[in-house]
């Protein structure tokens, strides 16, 4: 294996490495990877996707920049304009974000669970873990004095918080390659996460090829390990009923907590449910292939199975979910979807495999469309119950109890998301962390993060986007509605104080979609970079083991109810575009009129000439 260095990508000796060990570093700051051959398929470590630079593309290597960072002092979040602080990040959130949950007649449950499942495969959990687990205490004396503890201030007249008496929220830094020890702290502080940056299904699949190996592969047919229970199909269980992962398991009727590759699965409610389908889906795949194939080794049929699950995924986000939001149209004009349908490549080698850091920064605008409740409908589509989903974080037990996770899944696709309305769902804002802290405000945390992170103002963005450079409050107008620029102006001193992610929060909806217009550049930005950096990108047609002309066509058909028709608990019946509610030009009808893919696309010839000389072996 040839070592790299994570932060730099050029290769390290053995010596260093052995510093590394000794000062307990090397899982980040380290990439070991075996030599690349450029035949190979996509590797779940994401190493070799770049041939000249092997280590990029690989997990803990560095984010990309839209715009480069400004920071105060010791890189400590800028100051306004006029040197003095900037707004309390609580008081921010209080002042431009109404509460109240208020149910899209638009877009279901299931088209948030699935952004939030599209968030998860590149990004990872420390930061979070950190503060719920590891310094729960930056409100405290305690947390005076650890550089780590960013707590964000609650002031004396908050809405909520004046009757509380709180005045403090709980948060800690962002890891970076410096809080690490990677590299020396007298450089921009750059974040760092343990997946891979590139869309290939981390959650499901993990981030090293050694967890897939122990944890996930069956080493039959193709298949990911299951388990059945109460007669439905599960990804494996942690053997003990203690484990650390699944903090919020009410014991001891809850025991349940996945033991995937990579624990992202037991984490928030539309993650774990999305987990479950897209481990499922898997061993359909491998199935299928198998019956067209019945000559292919287990090796084949799981990789044959593992590209076309991601190729799936990818196809629905990128053809089905943001299509929804941004508007079909928008996306075809900027060239993030291609509306022919045939192969399309636009790999350059010279783009590195990298998330740009205001990719999954802005997908938090999502916070504010996440409705509160699971509801939960049988299959005939009453209603049954609820459940916070704050209460669900962390608490895989809980869908396997009875049969929550068949309500859940019908549940998934009649339930409304939050609307886009400029407001955000009560117990976002307030127990974001559901019992696992006492207080959290998750978009407080959001906008503390977009400080940390050293984000340039929203005006430069609306530069970098738009092109046009915005010197007043009243350059403003056209982009956010009157009444909410008058609480910008009251809340910033300059303009030029606005950060990224309040305005975000305002911003009037782009024309023909529904999502904030620098929200959407900033997505598509990094959709365009994951095609253009991917050598292993689905749409190729000049990639190792490339679909054919024909299976790509199948692939195109790929929709999410039909993955629940396939792998959804009790789905006989599903509107066909089950982003969005069922209605006018979307009613729910049987399963067996929703396309879905022909595996005898897969069809190998050779399969055939083997079993017709195996009649002659004896
Ligand atoms: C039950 C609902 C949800 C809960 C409890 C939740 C919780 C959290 C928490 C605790 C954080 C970390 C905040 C911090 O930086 O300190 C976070 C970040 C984030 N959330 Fe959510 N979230 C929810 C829904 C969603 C949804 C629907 C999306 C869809 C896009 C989403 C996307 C993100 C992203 C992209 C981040 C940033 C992650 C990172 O950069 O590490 N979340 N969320």
């Amino acid at each position: 294996a040839i070592y790299y260095d994570s932060y730099s990508g050029s290769t390290i000796t053995a010596e260093r490495v052995k510093q590394h060990d000794k000062a307990n570093t090397t899982f980040w700051c380290v990439n070991e990877i075996e030599p690349c051959d450029p035949n190979e398929g996509r590797r779940v470590d994401g190493s070799c996707n770049n041939l000249q630079y092997p280590s990029r593309g690989a997990s803990h290597t560095p984010f990309a920049r839209a715009l480069p960072p400004v920071f105060s002092a010791n890189f400590e979040p800028k100051k306004a304009a006029d040197g003095s602080d900037l707004p309390l990040a609580r008081f921010l959130r209080t002042s431009l974000v109404s509460v109240g949950r208020i149910p899209s007649q638009m877009f279901t449950a299931l088209a948030i669970h699935d952004f939030v499942f599209m968030s998860a495969d590149i990004v990872s959990l420390h930061d979070t873990v950190n503060y719920i687990v590891w310094k729960p205490y930056c409100c405290a004396e305690r947390g005076k004095t650890d550089y780590m503890c960013v707590p964000n201030q609650i002031p004396p007249d908050d809405p909520v918080h004046r009757f509380s008496g709180q005045r403090c929220l709980n948060m800690t830094r962002p890891e970076t390659f410096q809080t690490i020890g990677c590299i020396k702290n007298n450089t921009s502080p750059e974040r760092i996460v343990s997946s891979t940056p590139l869309l290939d299904l981390s959650v499901i699949y993990g981030n090293a090829l050694q967890s897939l190996l122990r944890r996930g592969r069956l080493f039959e047919g193709g298949m990911l390990k299951f388990e059945e229970e109460n007669g439905r199909i599960w990804p494996p269980k942690y053997p003990t009923n203690g484990h650390l992962i699944c903090l919020s398991n009410q014991r001891p009727q809850e025991t349940r907590c996945h033991l995937m590759p990579e624990d992202g699965g037991n984490t928030l409610g539309g993650i774990n449910l999305m987990s479950i389908w897209f481990w499922r889906h898997h061993n359909f795949i491998a199935k299928n292939l198998a019956a067209v194939n019945p000559c292919w080794t287990d090796d084949k049929l799981f990789e044959t199975a593992r590209d076309i699950n991601i190729a799936v995924a990818l196809q629905i986000y990128y053809y089905e979910l943001l299509p929804v939001f941004f508007g079909y149209d928008n996306m075809v004009k900027d060239g993030v979807i291609t509306p022919t349908g045939g192969f399309r490549d636009v790999y350059d080698p010279n783009v590195m495999p990298q998330v740009s850091l205001e990719y999954p920064f802005v997908l938090r605008w999502v916070h504010t469309i996440q409705n509160g409740l699971i509801k939960m409908y049988d299959k005939d589509g009453y209603y049954m119950k609820q459940v916070p989903v704050v209460n669900l974080t962390l608490r895989t037990g809980y869908f396997a109890l009875d049969d929550n996770l068949d309500l859940m899944t019908q549940g998934s696709f009649r339930q409304g998301s939050d609307n886009v309305d400029y407001t955000a769902d009560f117990d976002i804002t307030e127990i974001g962390l559901g019992p696992q802290q006492y207080l959290s405000d998750l978009m407080t945390s959001d906008l503390a993060k977009n400080r940390l992170f050293g984000f340039q103002p929203y005006v430069k963005y609306r530069e970098f986007c738009f092109g046009n450079k915005v010197k007043s409050f009243d350059d403003l107008h056209g982009s956010i509605d009157p009444e909410r620029i008058e609480i910008l102006k009251d809340v910033y001193k300059s303009v030029e104080d606005i950060d990224l992610l309040a305005a975000i929060w305002v911003e009037k909806p782009l024309r023909g979609g529904y999502a904030p217009p620098t929200f959407y550049c900033l997505v598509i930005d990094q959709l365009r970079r994951n095609m253009v950096s991917d050598r292993h990108w689905y749409e190729r047609p000049n990639r190792p083991n490339a679909f054919t002309a024909a299976q790509l066509a199948e692939i195109r058909k790929a929709t999410i109810a039909r993955l629940l028709c396939d792998v959804g608990d009790t789905v006989t019946r599903i509107q066909p575009r089950a982003f969005l509610k069922a209605g006018y030009n979307n009613q729910m009808c049987n399963c067996n009129e929703i396309n879905g893919i022909n595996y005898a696309a897969w069809k190998d010839a050779t399969c055939e000439v083997e079993s017709f000389w195996s009649k002659f072996v004896y």
